[in-house]
Protein backbone atom coordinates (compact mmCIF):
# COMPACT_ATOMS: atom_id res chain seq x y z
CA UNK A 1 0.00 0.00 0.00
CA UNK A 2 2.13 3.03 -0.88
CA UNK A 3 2.85 5.95 0.85
CA UNK A 4 4.65 8.97 -0.08
CA UNK A 5 5.01 12.22 1.73
CA UNK A 6 2.02 14.22 -0.25
CA UNK A 7 -0.06 11.39 0.08
CA UNK A 8 -3.34 11.42 1.25
CA UNK A 9 -4.34 9.42 3.73
CA UNK A 10 -7.54 7.49 3.14
CA UNK A 11 -10.29 5.69 5.34
CA UNK A 12 -12.76 3.15 3.43
CA UNK A 13 -15.88 2.37 5.12
CA UNK A 14 -17.18 -1.00 4.51
CA UNK A 15 -13.97 -2.35 2.99
CA UNK A 16 -15.94 -5.87 2.32
CA UNK A 17 -18.71 -4.87 0.26
CA UNK A 18 -18.59 -4.79 -3.35
CA UNK A 19 -17.68 -1.24 -3.85
CA UNK A 20 -15.52 -1.04 -0.92
CA UNK A 21 -13.01 -4.44 -2.26
CA UNK A 22 -12.91 -1.87 -5.59
CA UNK A 23 -11.48 0.86 -3.61
CA UNK A 24 -9.30 -1.24 -2.04
CA UNK A 25 -7.68 -1.86 -5.41
CA UNK A 26 -7.69 1.25 -6.80
CA UNK A 27 -6.24 3.39 -3.79
CA UNK A 28 -3.72 0.25 -3.35
CA UNK A 29 -2.80 0.91 -7.01
CA UNK A 30 -2.11 4.61 -6.55
CA UNK A 31 0.80 7.13 -6.17
CA UNK A 32 -1.58 10.05 -4.82
CA UNK A 33 -3.42 8.19 -1.92
CA UNK A 34 -2.95 5.19 0.85
CA UNK A 35 -5.07 3.25 2.97
CA UNK A 36 -4.77 4.15 6.61
CA UNK A 37 -8.11 2.37 8.09
CA UNK A 38 -11.10 0.32 6.69
CA UNK A 39 -14.13 0.51 8.55
CA UNK A 40 -16.68 -2.22 9.02
CA UNK A 41 -20.33 -2.01 11.24
CA UNK A 42 -19.95 -3.21 14.61
CA UNK A 43 -20.05 -7.08 15.07
CA UNK A 44 -18.69 -7.69 11.54
CA UNK A 45 -16.24 -10.18 11.15
CA UNK A 46 -13.45 -8.16 9.73
CA UNK A 47 -13.38 -5.75 12.73
CA UNK A 48 -10.29 -6.17 14.54
CA UNK A 49 -8.64 -7.72 11.80
CA UNK A 50 -5.27 -6.57 9.74
CA UNK A 51 -6.99 -6.01 6.45
CA UNK A 52 -4.46 -7.78 4.39
CA UNK A 53 -5.42 -10.49 6.15
CA UNK A 54 -9.03 -10.11 5.88
CA UNK A 55 -8.32 -10.00 2.36
CA UNK A 56 -6.68 -13.46 2.69
CA UNK A 57 -2.88 -12.34 2.09
CA UNK A 58 -0.13 -11.88 4.15
CA UNK A 59 -0.22 -8.12 7.03
CA UNK A 60 -0.54 -4.68 5.60
CA UNK A 61 -0.39 -2.43 9.02
CA UNK A 62 -3.87 -1.61 7.78
CA UNK A 63 -6.76 -2.12 10.68
CA UNK A 64 -10.12 -2.66 10.31
CA UNK A 65 -12.13 -1.43 12.95
CA UNK A 66 -15.76 -0.89 14.54
CA UNK A 67 -14.58 1.96 15.96
CA UNK A 68 -14.56 4.46 13.35
CA UNK A 69 -13.38 7.62 15.05
CA UNK A 70 -10.03 6.05 15.53
CA UNK A 71 -9.02 6.06 11.99
CA UNK A 72 -10.86 8.50 10.72
CA UNK A 73 -9.22 11.15 13.35
CA UNK A 74 -5.89 10.54 11.44
CA UNK A 75 -7.89 10.54 7.65
CA UNK A 76 -7.78 13.31 5.19
CA UNK A 77 -10.69 11.71 3.66
CA UNK A 78 -13.21 9.26 4.48
CA UNK A 79 -15.02 7.22 0.88
CA UNK A 80 -18.28 5.80 1.91
CA UNK A 81 -20.23 3.67 -0.66
CA UNK A 82 -22.33 2.17 2.45
CA UNK A 83 -26.11 2.87 3.66
CA UNK A 84 -27.70 5.76 4.44
CA UNK A 85 -27.88 4.87 8.05
CA UNK A 86 -23.88 4.25 7.86
CA UNK A 87 -23.57 7.39 5.98
CA UNK A 88 -25.34 9.85 8.15
CA UNK A 89 -23.33 8.25 11.33
CA UNK A 90 -20.41 9.07 9.57
CA UNK A 91 -20.63 11.93 8.69
CA UNK A 92 -20.94 13.19 12.37
CA UNK A 93 -17.51 11.66 13.23
CA UNK A 94 -16.60 13.52 9.68
CA UNK A 95 -17.80 16.88 11.09
CA UNK A 96 -15.71 16.37 14.25
CA UNK A 97 -12.74 15.39 12.72
CA UNK A 98 -12.56 17.45 9.16
CA UNK A 99 -11.59 14.73 7.47
CA UNK A 100 -13.79 15.19 3.83
CA UNK A 101 -16.03 13.18 3.07
CA UNK A 102 -17.00 11.28 -0.39
CA UNK A 103 -20.49 9.80 -0.22
CA UNK A 104 -21.68 7.80 -3.24
CA UNK A 105 -24.06 5.96 -1.07
CA UNK A 106 -27.70 6.11 -2.76
CA UNK A 107 -31.16 5.27 -1.42
CA UNK A 108 -31.18 8.77 0.61
CA UNK A 109 -34.59 10.28 1.76
CA UNK A 110 -34.83 14.05 1.32
CA UNK A 111 -34.41 13.96 5.24
CA UNK A 112 -30.97 12.15 4.67
CA UNK A 113 -29.64 14.69 2.44
CA UNK A 114 -30.61 17.49 4.12
CA UNK A 115 -28.85 16.30 7.21
CA UNK A 116 -25.95 15.51 5.24
CA UNK A 117 -25.96 19.26 4.29
CA UNK A 118 -25.72 19.98 7.56
CA UNK A 119 -22.78 18.29 8.49
CA UNK A 120 -21.36 20.10 4.85
CA UNK A 121 -21.35 23.16 7.24
CA UNK A 122 -18.70 21.84 9.11
CA UNK A 123 -16.24 19.67 6.77
CA UNK A 124 -15.98 19.29 3.00
CA UNK A 125 -18.93 16.69 1.15
CA UNK A 126 -18.55 15.29 -2.02
CA UNK A 127 -21.82 13.51 -2.65
CA UNK A 128 -23.20 11.60 -6.22
CA UNK A 129 -25.12 8.89 -6.71
CA UNK A 130 -22.91 7.71 -9.39
CA UNK A 131 -19.10 8.99 -9.39
CA UNK A 132 -18.17 7.97 -12.97
CA UNK A 133 -17.17 10.94 -15.51
CA UNK A 134 -19.11 9.61 -18.41
CA UNK A 135 -22.50 9.58 -16.41
CA UNK A 136 -21.72 12.93 -15.06
CA UNK A 137 -20.83 13.96 -18.73
CA UNK A 138 -24.26 12.28 -19.50
CA UNK A 139 -26.14 14.14 -17.53
CA UNK A 140 -25.11 18.01 -18.81
CA UNK A 141 -26.07 16.27 -22.34
CA UNK A 142 -29.52 15.15 -20.64
CA UNK A 143 -29.98 18.52 -19.53
CA UNK A 144 -29.17 20.33 -23.03
CA UNK A 145 -31.51 17.68 -25.15
CA UNK A 146 -34.29 18.67 -22.41
CA UNK A 147 -33.47 21.64 -23.31
CA UNK A 148 -34.24 21.77 -26.62
CA UNK A 149 -37.18 19.65 -27.35
CA UNK A 150 -40.85 20.02 -25.72
CA UNK A 151 -43.45 18.05 -24.21
CA UNK A 152 -44.13 16.33 -27.40
CA UNK A 153 -41.19 14.10 -26.38
CA UNK A 154 -41.74 11.68 -23.65
CA UNK A 155 -39.12 11.48 -20.96
CA UNK A 156 -38.39 7.59 -19.77
CA UNK A 157 -35.37 6.72 -17.32
CA UNK A 158 -34.72 3.01 -17.47
CA UNK A 159 -32.19 1.38 -15.43
CA UNK A 160 -30.74 -2.01 -14.96
CA UNK A 161 -28.63 -3.26 -12.28
CA UNK A 162 -27.22 -6.51 -10.18
CA UNK A 163 -30.06 -8.48 -8.27
CA UNK A 164 -28.34 -7.45 -5.31
CA UNK A 165 -29.00 -3.84 -5.52
CA UNK A 166 -31.47 -2.48 -2.48
CA UNK A 167 -32.54 0.66 -3.66
CA UNK A 168 -34.74 1.82 -6.86
CA UNK A 169 -34.71 3.84 -8.92
CA UNK A 170 -30.88 4.01 -8.67
CA UNK A 171 -28.92 7.18 -7.70
CA UNK A 172 -27.76 7.36 -11.09
CA UNK A 173 -31.39 7.29 -12.69
CA UNK A 174 -32.90 9.70 -10.32
CA UNK A 175 -29.56 12.17 -11.13
CA UNK A 176 -30.57 12.02 -15.00
CA UNK A 177 -34.23 12.60 -13.86
CA UNK A 178 -32.99 16.28 -12.23
CA UNK A 179 -30.83 16.55 -15.60
CA UNK A 180 -34.01 16.32 -17.56
CA UNK A 181 -36.11 17.90 -15.41
CA UNK A 182 -33.99 20.97 -14.99
CA UNK A 183 -33.28 21.37 -18.43
CA UNK A 184 -37.36 21.69 -19.01
CA UNK A 185 -37.25 24.02 -16.04
CA UNK A 186 -39.51 21.51 -13.97
CA UNK A 187 -39.37 20.42 -10.59
CA UNK A 188 -38.37 16.24 -11.04
CA UNK A 189 -41.04 15.57 -7.48
CA UNK A 190 -43.89 17.37 -9.15
CA UNK A 191 -43.24 15.56 -12.70
CA UNK A 192 -41.80 11.91 -11.42
CA UNK A 193 -43.89 8.93 -12.41
CA UNK A 194 -42.65 5.82 -10.35
CA UNK A 195 -44.61 3.03 -10.15
CA UNK A 196 -46.75 1.90 -13.18
CA UNK A 197 -48.55 -1.05 -12.34
CA UNK A 198 -52.78 -2.21 -13.10
CA UNK A 199 -54.70 0.14 -15.60
CA UNK A 200 -52.62 3.16 -15.20
CA UNK A 201 -54.36 5.04 -17.60
CA UNK A 202 -52.76 6.59 -20.58
CA UNK A 203 -49.73 8.66 -19.96
CA UNK A 204 -49.51 12.21 -18.30
CA UNK A 205 -48.18 14.89 -20.88
CA UNK A 206 -44.73 16.59 -19.06
CA UNK A 207 -44.15 13.50 -16.94
CA UNK A 208 -40.55 11.81 -16.21
CA UNK A 209 -40.88 8.02 -16.04
CA UNK A 210 -38.28 5.57 -14.22
CA UNK A 211 -38.02 2.13 -14.06
CA UNK A 212 -35.92 -0.68 -12.89
CA UNK A 213 -34.64 -3.98 -13.97
CA UNK A 214 -32.45 -6.27 -11.41
CA UNK A 215 -31.18 -9.43 -12.68
CA UNK A 216 -27.38 -10.93 -12.76
CA UNK A 217 -24.20 -9.23 -12.36
CA UNK A 218 -24.96 -6.21 -14.08
CA UNK A 219 -22.90 -3.52 -12.81
CA UNK A 220 -25.28 -0.76 -14.17
CA UNK A 221 -26.67 0.35 -17.34
CA UNK A 222 -28.76 3.56 -18.14
CA UNK A 223 -30.62 4.83 -20.90
CA UNK A 224 -32.72 8.09 -21.11
CA UNK A 225 -35.49 8.02 -23.94
CA UNK A 226 -37.61 11.08 -25.11
CA UNK A 227 -40.19 9.43 -27.24
CA UNK A 228 -42.27 11.12 -29.75
CA UNK A 229 -44.42 10.76 -32.44
CA UNK A 230 -42.37 9.36 -35.21
CA UNK A 231 -38.95 9.20 -33.36
CA UNK A 232 -37.33 8.13 -30.61
CA UNK A 233 -33.81 9.43 -29.50
CA UNK A 234 -32.10 7.29 -26.38
CA UNK A 235 -28.95 8.53 -24.64
CA UNK A 236 -27.63 5.31 -22.89
CA UNK A 237 -24.42 4.60 -20.61
CA UNK A 238 -23.20 1.36 -19.56
CA UNK A 239 -20.68 0.37 -17.01
CA UNK A 240 -18.88 -2.75 -16.96
CA UNK A 241 -16.48 -2.42 -14.43
CA UNK A 242 -16.72 -0.94 -10.79
CA UNK A 243 -13.31 1.14 -10.80
CA UNK A 244 -14.85 3.89 -13.04
CA UNK A 245 -16.88 4.32 -10.04
CA UNK A 246 -13.77 3.90 -7.30
CA UNK A 247 -11.36 6.48 -9.59
CA UNK A 248 -14.42 8.85 -9.27
CA UNK A 249 -14.58 8.77 -5.75
CA UNK A 250 -10.69 8.94 -5.31
CA UNK A 251 -10.61 12.32 -7.66
CA UNK A 252 -13.29 13.60 -5.17
CA UNK A 253 -11.15 12.70 -2.22
CA UNK A 254 -8.12 14.55 -3.79
CA UNK A 255 -9.96 17.70 -5.22
CA UNK A 256 -11.58 18.04 -1.64
CA UNK A 257 -8.14 18.66 0.04
CA UNK A 258 -8.81 22.19 1.23
CA UNK A 259 -11.63 22.95 -0.04
CA UNK A 260 -13.06 24.22 3.25
CA UNK A 261 -16.85 23.05 4.34
CA UNK A 262 -19.34 23.01 2.28
CA UNK A 263 -21.70 20.62 -0.09
CA UNK A 264 -20.26 19.79 -3.30
CA UNK A 265 -21.12 17.01 -6.52
CA UNK A 266 -19.19 15.38 -9.41
CA UNK A 267 -19.27 17.92 -11.18
CA UNK A 268 -17.74 20.33 -9.14
CA UNK A 269 -14.76 17.58 -9.08
CA UNK A 270 -15.06 17.56 -12.95
CA UNK A 271 -15.23 21.24 -13.78
CA UNK A 272 -18.42 20.79 -15.66
CA UNK A 273 -20.42 22.63 -14.13
N1 LIG B 1 -22.22 6.69 -6.40
C1 LIG B 1 -21.71 5.68 -7.12
O1 LIG B 1 -20.94 5.90 -8.08
C2 LIG B 1 -22.04 4.29 -6.72
C3 LIG B 1 -22.85 4.08 -5.65
N2 LIG B 1 -23.07 2.82 -5.19
C4 LIG B 1 -23.86 2.72 -3.98
O2 LIG B 1 -22.97 2.36 -2.92
C5 LIG B 1 -23.68 1.61 -1.95
C6 LIG B 1 -22.96 0.31 -1.67
O3 LIG B 1 -22.98 -0.49 -2.84
P1 LIG B 1 -22.26 -1.93 -2.86
O4 LIG B 1 -20.81 -1.78 -2.58
O5 LIG B 1 -22.72 -2.58 -4.10
O6 LIG B 1 -22.99 -2.62 -1.61
P2 LIG B 1 -22.43 -3.73 -0.62
O7 LIG B 1 -23.62 -4.19 0.17
O8 LIG B 1 -21.60 -4.73 -1.36
O9 LIG B 1 -21.44 -2.91 0.34
C7 LIG B 1 -21.85 -2.07 1.38
C8 LIG B 1 -20.92 -2.32 2.53
O10 LIG B 1 -21.15 -1.35 3.56
C9 LIG B 1 -21.00 -2.05 4.78
N3 LIG B 1 -21.56 -1.34 5.91
C10 LIG B 1 -22.85 -1.31 6.35
N4 LIG B 1 -22.94 -0.56 7.47
C11 LIG B 1 -21.68 -0.11 7.74
C12 LIG B 1 -21.13 0.70 8.78
N5 LIG B 1 -21.88 1.20 9.77
N6 LIG B 1 -19.80 0.95 8.76
C13 LIG B 1 -19.01 0.45 7.78
N7 LIG B 1 -19.48 -0.34 6.79
C14 LIG B 1 -20.82 -0.61 6.77
C15 LIG B 1 -21.68 -3.38 4.52
O11 LIG B 1 -21.32 -4.33 5.50
P3 LIG B 1 -22.33 -5.57 5.85
O12 LIG B 1 -22.18 -6.51 4.73
O13 LIG B 1 -21.80 -6.05 7.16
O14 LIG B 1 -23.70 -4.97 5.97
C16 LIG B 1 -21.12 -3.71 3.15
O15 LIG B 1 -19.88 -4.36 3.22
C17 LIG B 1 -25.11 1.47 -2.49
O16 LIG B 1 -25.90 2.49 -1.95
C18 LIG B 1 -24.93 1.67 -3.99
O17 LIG B 1 -26.07 2.09 -4.64
C19 LIG B 1 -22.51 1.73 -5.78
C20 LIG B 1 -21.70 1.88 -6.87
C21 LIG B 1 -21.41 3.18 -7.43
O1 LIG C 1 -25.75 -0.22 -6.52
C1 LIG C 1 -24.99 -0.17 -7.52
O2 LIG C 1 -24.34 -1.14 -7.91
C2 LIG C 1 -24.85 1.13 -8.20
N1 LIG C 1 -25.39 2.16 -7.64
C3 LIG C 1 -25.37 3.50 -8.12
C4 LIG C 1 -26.78 3.94 -8.42
O3 LIG C 1 -27.69 3.72 -7.58
O4 LIG C 1 -27.01 4.57 -9.45
C5 LIG C 1 -24.38 3.71 -9.23
C6 LIG C 1 -24.20 2.54 -10.16
O5 LIG C 1 -25.23 2.52 -11.09
C7 LIG C 1 -24.04 1.22 -9.43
Amino acid sequence: MTQTTDSTGIVIMGGSGRMGRMLIDVITASDSAHIIGVTEAPGHPWAGRDLGEALGGAASGVPVTDQALDVVAKAQAVIDFTTPTATLAMSKVTAQTGAVHVVGTTGMTADDIAALDRAAQETTIVRAGNMSLGVNLLTQIVRQVAAALDDDYDIEVVETHHRHKVDAPSGTALMLGEAAAAGRGVDLDTVADRARDGITGARTRGSIGFHALRGGDVVGDHDVIFAADGERITLRHQASDRSVFARGALKAALWGQGKGPGAFDMLDVLGLR
